[in-house]
């Protein structure tokens, strides 16, 4: 599924440079929401091909992924996405950046494989029956064809993931954003989707747990605490962040001797 602006608002003068380089750049950005900060005093530009997003439990990786699509909005700070000001890019970032959610069930709502594929060429201005025939064919390019029929709720997890994945990748968005999209599947999927995902000619930024999902990544960002702790190679970023958790861990009667 697709986050689409109504069709009157997509006959506004365009805003975003596709082709900006970096595509977002965060200064100082901060979100509050009832009174509590999640996220603070942002600053980085994302360019690179493959970016990865680390972080414990709330520490804000969710919240600071869903600013690329608008599906947040910082309340302190600037956010500049494809060269537009964040809140004047939200009506076009549909069109230029795909979201993929760690439970496909909050993602497909179509009832089949096909419809619900065929849905963002529709939203993207093509007739019902060549979105249809257009999805089929993006099935079987993906080897995946037998599914076409399919409905949605009888798939696996991993065959539910990997039509959301394709459901957004039908669009042809510039970026891909993925949050944890392999949790709950067995290391079969997960390494087909991984291999899939790094095969993609679309930039990518992918929110997981597991610091082996990063390997082939350009830039690893660490965000604790709803801050940037640290942001570069992810070898070295994994080196500090696994020490981080070793000292933790140690730190913590409870868990210490596990
Ligand atoms: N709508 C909301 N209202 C209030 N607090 C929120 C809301 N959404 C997120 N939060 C809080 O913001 C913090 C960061 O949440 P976020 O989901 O961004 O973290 P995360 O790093 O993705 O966590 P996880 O790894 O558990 O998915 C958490 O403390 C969370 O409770």
């Amino acid at each position: 599924m697709a986050f689409w602006p109504k069709k009157k608002n997509r006959d506004r003068p365009q805003v975003c440079n596709p082709e900006a380089s970096p595509y977002a750049v965060f200064d100082r950005v901060g979100l509050e929401i009832g009174g509590k900060t999640i996220l603070e005093d942002l600053t980085l530009s994302l360019d690179e091909a493959r970016i990865g997003v680390v972080g414990l439990n709330g520490s804000g990786k969710s919240s600071f992924v869903r600013m690329l699509n608008g599906l947040r909005a910082p309340t302190g700070g600037t956010l500049t996405l494809y060269g537009a000001p964040a809140a004047e890019a939200e009506l076009e970032l549909p069109r230029h950046v795909g979201f993929v959610f760690q439970n496909p069930d909050h993602q497909a709502i179509f009832p089949t494989v096909e419809e619900e594929i065929a849905f963002g060429l529709t939203q993207l201005g093509a007739s019902k029956d060549d979105s249809r025939s257009r999805a089929r064919s993006f099935l079987a390019l993906h080897g995946v064809e037998a599914l076409a029929g399919k409905p949605v709720t009888e798939l696996s997890e991993g065959q539910k993931q990997l039509v959301c994945i394709l459901a957004v990748l039908v669009m042809e968005p510039k970026l891909l954003v993925l949050d944890e999209p392999m949790t709950s599947l067995d290391t079969l999927v997960t390494r087909r989707i991984r291999d899939k995902i790094l095969s993609l000619p679309q930039k990518i930024v992918m929110v997981s747990h597991d610091l082996e999902h990063f390997d082939g990544f350009d830039r690893l960002i660490w965000l604790e605490d709803g801050r940037l702790r640290m942001d570069g190679e992810p070898d070295a970023v994994r080196a500090a962040y696994r020490q981080d958790i070793d000292l933790r861990l140690g730190r913590n009667p409870e868990f210490a001797g596990l």
